[in-house]
């Protein structure tokens, strides 16, 4: 049974690693290594924060199955339930368009035999067989994801050894280039941190052991600042700034940071360690949002009492991701720019509304996240300006940052 904790903890860390830990060191390229390290922890613990906060509103869940938008009607009633589910899945349809289009070109590119159609085979195929598992069970993602999180870690673990002895502590002592940069670069550090849409899924999994679904949260954020800690100080630490910044005019993408490294490190194996690593990480975060996805729309026709069964979920998951990549793959890409601000409400907004009624319904909860009311309305303030930063570069008021 312990088992099945240290299972959701990867699940936690797995969907958490994914494309935002690919873009986090070019967002923060101008802002140096001491300031990034202050934003992780900084974010670290807001984010993790509010899934404790899911933690203590669970305790008084109706069923261990509800799901987020359950929880928001439980406390605020139609209105709630109707929020929660948009911004859930909207978002969650947005970044599996995206996960299952990046995905479907990293397979084309090692499936060139397939010629002219590759791209769109190799997209039904990564889809597939990934939807597979998560029509099959929660046990049989937790299982795929356990294989994938050791290749990832090995990938993860040759990328920092070639790069961490290359690292210069002058590097490292880089000082901001603009003001407020830091406020800049919190949305996307915000959502690299992100995963809560699993909650539910592990809550069930774990069924509704609050002690395990903390433990189980606790570690699998701890994993993530670990390896965003080491990952910024090997990008920080082998390039001096100025080259850093020169990457990110050239090429902002994750290309021109492989490409840079692989010039610093003078290795052709770290480009394919880079390569090896990246798309791991964006498969176990596709693994763990459709999981998520699966179960938001299994609660979303529980309420509305249809019975759609494992197959029915499955194809209303993947097939709109699936007909977007396919057909239209910008389509998403403008609900994309707008997934910091959904996840800031649904993941930070959201259950500091819903533990704030709680403890006044319920004065008696076993489980309090430290910290109080106090707490609830700074984590409150910080989810308002992280979702108005976008406008705020918009309006000029902030220096803008990629990604
Ligand atoms: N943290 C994920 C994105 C994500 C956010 C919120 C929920 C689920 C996934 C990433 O960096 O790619």
């Amino acid at each position: 049974m312990k088992n099945k904790t240290f299972g959701s903890a990867l699940l936690v860390a797995g969907t958490t690693i994914g494309a935002g830990m690919l873009a986090m060191p070019l967002t923060s390229a101008e802002m140096g290594f001491t300031y990034t390290l202050a934003l992780l922890f900084a974010l670290w613990i807001l984010l993790s924060y509010s899934a404790l906060l899911f933690v203590e509103v669970y305790q008084k869940a109706e069923r261990k199955d509800a799901g987020i938008a359950t929880l928001a009607e439980q406390y605020f009633g139609m209105t709630g339930r109707v929020l929660a589910t948009l911004s859930l899945v909207i978002f969650m349809y947005a970044i599996l368009s995206a996960y299952v289009t990046g995905g479907g070109s990293l397979l084309a590119g090692i499936l060139p035999f397939l010629g002219d159609n590759a791209t769109p085979i190799s997209i039904v195929l990564f889809t597939v067989v990934l939807g597979i598992f998560i029509v099959i069970s929660t046990g049989a993602v937790d299982g795929l994801t356990r294989l994938l999180f050791i290749i990832k870690l090995v990938a993860f673990v040759l990328v920092l050894g070639m790069m961490l002895p290359l690292v210069k502590s002058d590097n490292l002592m880089a000082m901001p280039l603009k003001d407020f940069l830091i406020i800049s670069a919190s949305p996307v550090f915000f959502t690299s941190f992100g995963f809560h849409v699993i909650i539910p899924s592990i809550n069930s999994y774990l069924d509704g052991d609050i002690r395990r679904l903390r433990i189980a949260i606790i570690t699998g954020t701890a994993i993530p600042l670990v390896a965003y800690i080491l990952w910024q100080m090997a990008t920080h630490g082998v390039f001096p700034q100025s080259q850093f910044v020169q990457i990110i005019n050239t090429d902002p993408t994750l290309n021109g940071l492989v490409n840079a490294t692989y010039h610093a490190t003078e290795s052709s194996l770290i480009s394919g360690a880079v390569r090896t690593f990246s798309t791991l990480a964006l498969v176990t975060s596709f693994l763990g949002v459709a999981l998520s996805l699966f179960d938001c729309l299994d609660d979303l026709l529980k309420r509305v009492n249809i019975r759609a069964g494992r197959i029915g979920l499955g194809l209303l998951t993947f097939l709109p991701p699936l007909a977007f990549a396919l057909f239209y793959p910008d389509g998403f890409i403008a609900a994309l720019g707008y997934a910091g601000q959904m996840f800031t409400f649904y993941g930070l907004v959201l259950p500091v509304g819903m533990a704030w009624r709680a403890r006044k319904i319920y004065p008696d909860l076993p489980y309090r996240v430290l910290g109080g009311n106090i707490s609830l309305f700074i984590a409150l303030l910080l989810g308002l300006l992280i979702m108005n930063v976008p406008f705020l570069i918009q309006a000029g008021y902030l220096p803008a940052v990629v990604g």
